[in-house]
């Protein structure tokens, strides 16, 4: 294979499911000579440096679009995405030490680049000197998250303070901030905008800025620091809310900020229960949500899955935030994850991955039983498909998803403005599922994230039927064995503070109609597991023959 298709399929394999790149190369069934190996693992490490400049030229040039014939929307099985294609051979075009396509130029791909190739050089040059760069590869490390020049810093205004918006604009305009009406990057000291997704909240500034130390906005809860992405599930479950609605559950809460935020989108008004399990984390939740002046929550330390749906206390909960312990990868420093080698680490991580998966699905699904919820959003800060996707298209295939009528939120009310959305081959080969989804990657200048909502048309007008009533009539049974039995789990939450907590998971021979589902999930996960651990042996035994020989 052409070791520029070879880069472009290992790009597509990172941009799915991350991993290290040397990884990448064997998990997207690359097979090369160490010479090509080597020379492909540069090409991928150099093109995802520049990667952000590619995208920005590729807004101006959009050659995928001028180039439809050659460059797909849909590519065929086994051949890569048309954008890695095209954003591999752009590199070497734009930024190789030869400035050249090493291909024929016979080649259809190159042919249908070298087309802009004039316009593209003009385009990267006023790029170049509009970031006051003095060589065109200094834009590698410009475009770098990880330089403070282009990282954001975000604020979120808090209006639950009693301060208004105006007020905050105005302190700004003294400390010397001017605020700009479209966004910039990369952003000047003294400048801001206001975020184009979560406009009227969320306050954009340059990555070294720190005027809120000690300024009365930050510590009197007028503002509050919270990652972009992290906003994004109580927009999401507070979308078309009227107070006259119902209560809000947020069933994971510490250490707060998400529950700050659904608080204020309620007016601090109504009833939103916080449950929190961790005694520790609770202290801080409580602490937090004094300091953000929520007077409308109802914080408990209390494990959401021993709550009972059916109590009479959540029978007007018409909203759940689902936020739970994730591994957190989507929390990474740029391109550091993709240098390490993870091979030795590959079993455990894809163990531990499991046990999340199935710990995230028992919540889910525990929320799905709640007798008013229409609308429940799951996030993670997680770029794994097995804590994200794949968890939701097993949540949907559930037993009381379809029983009680669950089903995706369309894209329409899923932050829609907003690009990145889910891995359709992660949701059955299903676009419009995918579509309903969102995720964040770094390169969005967020941390990674996933959001997915759940919807339902009428839940009082549902009938429950019989299995499922008995469904619920067992919960409480669960619930008390859950309280016995002791799980391991590693978690680290979203806003970068990480956690390890020893936490209940399942015990075999408890098996409920939930444990079914996730002891089904589990043993697919494991059998491909085995068959894993079966090749890589086969693979070491063929190597070691060979060596003899
Ligand atoms: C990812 S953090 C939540 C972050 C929070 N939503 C925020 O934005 O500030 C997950 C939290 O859920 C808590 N948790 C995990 N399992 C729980 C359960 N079964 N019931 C209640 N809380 C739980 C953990 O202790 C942890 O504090």
């Amino acid at each position: 294979m052409n070791f520029y298709k070879s880069a472009a399929l290992a790009l597509d394999y990172l941009d799915k499911n991350q991993g290290s790149v040397k990884g990448s190369l064997a998990a997207a069934g690359i097979k090369s000579t160490p010479g090509e190996g080597k020379r492909i693992l540069a090409l991928i490490i150099e093109t995802l440096k520049y990667k952000p400049i590619l995208l920005q030229l590729l807004v101006i040039v959009p050659i995928q679009s001028l180039e439809k014939l050659t460059f797909p929307k849909k590519s065929s099985r086994g051949s890569p995405s048309s954008q890695s294609l095209i954003l591999v051979i752009l590199h070497d075009l734009l930024f190789s030490s030869k400035r050249k396509i090493e291909a024929s130029d016979l080649w259809p791909p190159k042919q249908s680049i070298l087309k802009y190739q004039t316009r593209l050089k003009a385009e990267l040059v006023k790029i170049q000197i509009k970031s006051g760069k003095s060589r065109i590869t200094d834009l590698a490390k410009s475009s770098s998250t990880s330089e403070a020049g282009d990282l954001i810093r975000y604020i979120r205004y808090n209006p639950n303070s009693g301060k208004s918006l105006q007020g905050l604009y105005k302190e700004l305009e003294r400390l010397g901030f001017n605020r700009l009406q479209e966004p910039k990057y990369p952003l000047g000291q003294k400048e801001y905008f206001l975020d184009t997704h979560l406009n009227d909240v969320l306050l954009c500034f340059h990555g070294s800025t720190n005027w809120w130390n000690d300024n009365d906005w930050y510590t009197d809860g007028g503002i509050i620091l919270q990652d972009k992405a992290s906003c994004m599930p109580a927009k999401v479950l507070m979308w078309d809310w009227n107070g006259g609605e119902g209560e809000c559950i947020d069933a994971t809460a510490a250490p707060g900020n998400k529950t700050s935020y659904v608080s204020a989108l309620m007016n601090n008004q109504g009833k939103l229960h916080a449950f929190e399990r961790s005694p520790n984390r609770y202290k801080t939740l409580t602490r937090m949500l004094e300091k953000a002046h929520c007077k409308n929550v109802i914080a408990q330390r209390a494990d959401f899955l021993e709550s009972d749906p059916q109590d009479k206390q959540y029978k007007k909960v018409t909203r759940i935030l689902l936020d739970p312990s994730c591994s957190g990868s989507g929390i990474v420093n740029r391109l550091d994850y993709l240098l390490e080698d993870d091979v030795e680490e590959s079993d455990s991580k894809t163990e531990r991955l499991e046990k999340l998966a199935s710990f995230q699905l028992q919540m889910i699904l525990h929320a799905l039983k709640f007798q008013s919820a229409k609308r429940i959003v799951y996030s993670t800060c997680s770029i794994h498909p097995e804590e994200d996707e794949r968890v939701v298209t097993s949540a949907l295939q559930s037993k009381v998803a379809k029983e009680k009528g669950w089903k995706l939120a369309p894209r329409s009310q899923v932050i829609p403005t907003w690009e990145r959305r889910g891995r359709e081959d992660e949701m059955a080969g299903d676009e419009e599922l995918a579509q309903g989804v969102i995720r964040c990657l770094p390169e969005d200048r967020t941390n990674g994230f996933f959001v997915s909502c759940f919807v339902r048309d009428d839940p009082q007008g549902l009938s429950i039927s019989a299995p499922i009533k008995a469904e619920i009539t067992s919960t409480q049974q669960e619930q008390q064995k859950r309280k016995n039995v002791k799980r391991p789990r590693e978690e680290i939450e979203s806003n970068m503070e990480d956690v390890v907590e020893e936490e209940n998971l399942m015990e075999a021979g408890q098996e409920t109609q939930i444990d079914q589902v996730i002891k089904e999930k589990t043993s697919a996960q494991l059998e491909r597991n085995k068959r894993k651990k079966a090749a890589q042996k086969e693979k070491q035994k063929a190597k070691k023959m060979k060596l003899e020989e």
